[in-house]
Order: C-alpha cells, then sequence, then structure tokens
C-alpha cells in the first residue's frame, strides 16, 4: 500500500457541461489509445453528462467501447438489475444500452447475491483477473462519501456490505417515490478497492459538493471524509465546476 500523501490535481471550469466534458475527454482519449482498457464506472446525476457525451462520440463513430471491461462501485442491496431505481437499470439506461460495450465484460454487484461474502469476494478477484482498474470515475457524496464508503471507511476497506448513513438516504430519495423505499444497505468497491485503480478522476459540480470537496482536496485525510484518503493515490484528478470548487483556497 502507498503510504505517501499526495496532492490531487484540480481542473476547475465554469459550468458543469465543461466539468463533464474534460471528464469524458479523459475517458475517451484513454479508450482511443487503448480499447481493451478496465474502466470503473459511478452512479448519481454528477456523472450522467459523461456518459451522455460517451454515447454521443459513440454514435458520432468516434469511440467505440466494444473492447474494454467494466466494473460499477456499488449496488443497493436487495434491489435485482431489473429494479428501475438498481444502478444496473441506472447504467443500462445511460450506457450500457446505448454504446457497444459487450455484456459479458460489465459488472456490477448484484443487490441479490445471497452468499455475500463469496458474492464480494469474487467480484475483487474479477477485477484483479482483469488486470485492475486502468481509470476509475467517482462521484462525491455531500458527506464526502466515495462509492457508498461512508465516513469512518478505512482506507484498506475491500468490496462488502455497507450500511448507508441517513444524510444518503436523504440525499438519494429522490430517485424513489419514498425515503422509505431506499435500500439501508448496498455492496459498494472499498476504499482500498479505489485507491488500487491506475488512475482516478473525481467530477463534482454545484454547491451541494463545495464543502466536501475542500475537505477532500485541502484537509487531512482521514476517515471522517472519505474522498480525503484518495490523497493516498498518487494519480487523481478532480474535475470540478465554479461551484463545487468555490471554496478552495
Ligand atoms: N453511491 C453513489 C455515489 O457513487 C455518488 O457519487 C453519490 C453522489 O451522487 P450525485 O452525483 O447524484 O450527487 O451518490 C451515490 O450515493
Amino acid at each position: 500500500m502507498n503510504h505517501s500523501l499526495h496532492r490531487p490535481k484540480v481542473v476547475s471550469v465554469n459550468s458543469p457541461s465543461e466539468a463533464a466534458e474534460k471528464t469524458s475527454n479523459m475517458i475517451a482519449e484513454m479508450l482511443v489509445a487503448t480499447p481493451r482498457i478496465t474502466l470503473g464506472l459511478a452512479t448519481g446525476s454528477t456523472p450522467i453528462p459523461v456518459y451522455q457525451d460517451l454515447v454521443q462520440r459513440h454514435r458520432d463513430g468516434t469511440l467505440s467501447i466494444a473492447e474494454a471491461t467494466s466494473f460499477n462501485l456499488d449496488e443497493y442491496l436487495g434491489l435485482a438489475g431489473d429494479h428501475p431505481q438498481s444502478f444496473r437499470a441506472f447504467m443500462d439506461e445511460h450506457l450500457f444500452r446505448l454504446v457497444d460495450m459487450n455484456v459479458s465484460r460489465i459488472h456490477i454487484p448484484d443487490g441479490l447475491a445471497t452468499d455475500l461474502d463469496a458474492h464480494t469476494k469474487a467480484y475483487e478477484k474479477a477485477i484483479a483477473a482483469a488486470g485492475g482498474i486502468d481509470i476509475q470515475l467517482l462521484g462525491i457524496g455531500s458527506n464526502g462519501h466515495i462509492a457508498f464508503n461512508e465516513p469512518g471507511s478505512s482506507r484498506t476497506s475491500r468490496t462488502r456490505v455497507v450500511e448507508l448513513t441517513s444524510d444518503t438516504i436523504q440525499a438519494n430519495s429522490r430517485f424513489f417515490d419514498r425515503a422509505e423505499d431506499v435500500p439501508r444497505q448496498a455492496i459498494s468497491m472499498g476504499i482500498g478497492t479505489i485507491l488500487e485503480a491506475k488512475r482516478i478522476v473525481l467530477l463534482a459540480t454545484g454547491p451541494a459538493k463545495a464543502q466536501a470537496v475542500k475537505d477532500a482536496v485541502q484537509g487531512d485525510a482521514n476517515e471522517s471524509c472519505p474522498a480525503s484518503l484518495l490523497q493516498y493515490h498518487p494519480d487523481v484528478t478532480f474535475v470540478l465546476d465554479a461551484e463545487a470548487s468555490s471554496l478552495l483556497q
């Protein structure tokens, strides 16, 4: 494990759409240079314009994702992949069905897995067997969470079942009819898993992310802000719009 701290690179632009474009450029450039790449993918509202941009490039004939392998960060426990609020359904809707990805190389935790210990260990093994993640896309929760690694998650955590905090349940309730419908648990890659990606790009937009971004980039690296633990990785880029970067000094 890497024990030295690094200052993350910050790319700050004006609008959310420019931030998404910078992010999709990084991913597309890597895909064009190395089509057999392994992508780490994220859900949430923030990456939607990144996926739209990748889909557009595919439609324009300038990008193929056919050779790539992908691993998503997380999935709600208890939701089937075809449940409309599952992260699998989100990815199908925003990316997988709209590009030429090979379904056999798409990986996302199974919210209905029964032997969770075996399932989470197999997920880690599959990442390793694919040669590790070449570029991991991340968003950030307003409490600093990455994937579903809530405050208090260890730097060495691996893919596992996690409890969601009430702020996260509240924030994600906008996708559900009622807050009571939001699952209380999820399967999430760990921080240790994420830190093994060769390169990490975290996209954050909007004022609700400004404090978490400040804590992650300029605060101490500790478990109270999980994204601050990215300071242990030598190649992290935060791509921010003006609002998300507004508290950085
Ligand atoms: N597990 C996901 C995270 O991967 C994501 O970064 C976060 C922020 O989502 P949004 O981009 O919608 O603000 O939400 C969820 O909790």
